[in-house]
Order: structure tokens, then C-alpha cells, then sequence
């Protein structure tokens, strides 16, 4: 496995994303699963932020307690399904900037179309975490990461939900430097880009639509 590639097998995780998964969970259901799922995942992909110290004082005495180094984070969700993963992600970093890049895949060819781009200033001196649940052929990830870099970011890191050997290794090809941390690597797209087994079309099952 490449080393740019975390799996997390957490038992929570795994147990969340076969409910995810199934074709009669309700999108109540899978919406809640996303949240959840995106925290554990969270605890992952923010695991190497840096610290830095600053000086409190305790009850008892001074120390030099650990905090978040420089500018706060900003959570890139990938429109929409990347929304999925916000509301969580926000509720354990509060503090972060928020930014959003529309992309839609076309179905024929499969690439993305870009119908929006809004990020905060000063990507370039924060970490940036770019969140969208699928990576099947990559191109979405790899085009949004590609605005972003355009914007200045520099220290990225992507987390999704299910992603296939094609996205990865699209991923890896294009943007080496971007850590990707995902709870399943499936088994193959199908001729529509689907992932299989996957759990479908994200987007539509958060939002019900389709
Ligand atoms: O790796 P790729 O082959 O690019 O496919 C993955 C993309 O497809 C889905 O979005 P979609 O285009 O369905 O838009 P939506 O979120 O609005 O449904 C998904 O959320 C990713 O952004
Ligand atoms: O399986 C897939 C592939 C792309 N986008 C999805 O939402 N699901
Ligand atoms: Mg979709």
C-alpha cells in the first residue's frame, strides 16, 4: 500500500460505512453516517497538524500547554457530497475556514465541471483539508486540488469516504504530495465510473435526490 494512503480500519468506521453501504438505508440514515464517519475520520486526518505552546495557567500553577500552530485550518468540501463531511468536521474544529469548490462529473466523459470556487485568503500558511466522500476516477479531487494550489495551498490532505484503485493512483500520479486518508479501498469502477461496490451516488443518497 502506498505510504500516502491511510486506511482507516477502525471497527466503528467499518461498521458505519457497511450500513452506508446497503441500498435500503434511508437517507436519513446515511446522512447521520456521514457525519459520524467524518469525525472518527477526522481524528485521522488532522492527526499530524502541527503544535506549537503557548502559557496558561492551570488551577495550580503555569505550564506550557500545547495548541495548533499558525493560522486556523480551512475544510475544503467538494460540492456537494464533500457538505456530507462538513457538519461533523466543524463540530470538532469549530475554528476553521471553510471554503467550497463546485464540481459536478460530466456522465458521459466522466470529468469534471467546475461551477463554483469560493476558499478563505491565506491558503498558503494553512493546512488545508480537502473533503469529499467519493474518489472514483480521481479527477474531481485532482482538479479541486489543482485550484487550490492555483489559490496558494501547500499543505493539503484529502479525506474521503470510499475511493477506487483508479482515484488513487490518479491521485498519487497528479498530486504525490497529498496524503489521503479513506475508510475503504474498493474494488474496481464499473463503465459508468461507478465504484463497486461502492454505495452509489453519494450526492443523491445525502440528498435524496435522483
Ligand atoms: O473521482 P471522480 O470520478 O471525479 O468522481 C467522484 C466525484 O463524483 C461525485 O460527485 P458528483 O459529480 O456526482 O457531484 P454531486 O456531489 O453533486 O453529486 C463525488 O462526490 C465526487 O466529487
Ligand atoms: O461511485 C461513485 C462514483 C462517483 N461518485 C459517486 O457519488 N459515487
Ligand atoms: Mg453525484
Amino acid at each position: 500500500m502506498p505510504d500516502h494512503l491511510t486506511i482507516v480500519d477502525h471497527p466503528l468506521v467499518q461498521h458505519k460505512l457497511t450500513v452506508m453501504r446497503e441500498v435500503a438505508t434511508p437517507t436519513a440514515t446515511f446522512r447521520q453516517l456521514l457525519r459520524e464517519i467524518s469525525q472518527l475520520l477526522a481524528f485521522e486526518v488532522t492527526r499530524d497538524l502541527d503544535l506549537t505552546t503557548r502559557q496558561i495557567e492551570t488551577p495550580l500553577c503555569e505550564m506550557q500547554a500545547p495548541t495548533l500552530a499558525g493560522r486556523d485550518p480551512a475544510l475544503i468540501s467538494i460540492l456537494r457530497a464533500g457538505n456530507g463531511f462538513l457538519d461533523g468536521m466543524l463540530d470538532l474544529i469549530p475554528f476553521a475556514r471553510v471554503g467550497f469548490v463546485g464540481l459536478q462529473r460530466d456522465e458521459e466523459t466522466l470529468e469534471p465541471m467546475q461551477y463554483y470556487f469560493k476558499v478563505p485568503d491565506r491558503l498558503d500558511e494553512r493546512a488545508v483539508i480537502v473533503v469529499d466522500p467519493m474518489l472514483a476516477t480521481g479527477h474531481s479531487s485532482a482538479a479541486a486540488i489543482d485550484l487550490l494550489k492555483q489559490n496558494g495551498a501547500k499543505n493539503i490532505r484529502l479525506m474521503c469516504l470510499v475511493a477506487a484503485p483508479e482515484g488513487v493512483a490518479h491521485m498519487h500520479e497528479k498530486h504525490p504530495d497529498v496524503p489521503l486518508v479513506i475508510a475503504a479501498l474498493d474494488d474496481h469502477l464499473n463503465e459508468k465510473g461507478y465504484i463497486v461496490p461502492g454505495l452509489g451516488d453519494a450526492g443523491d443518497r445525502m440528498f435524496g435526490t435522483k
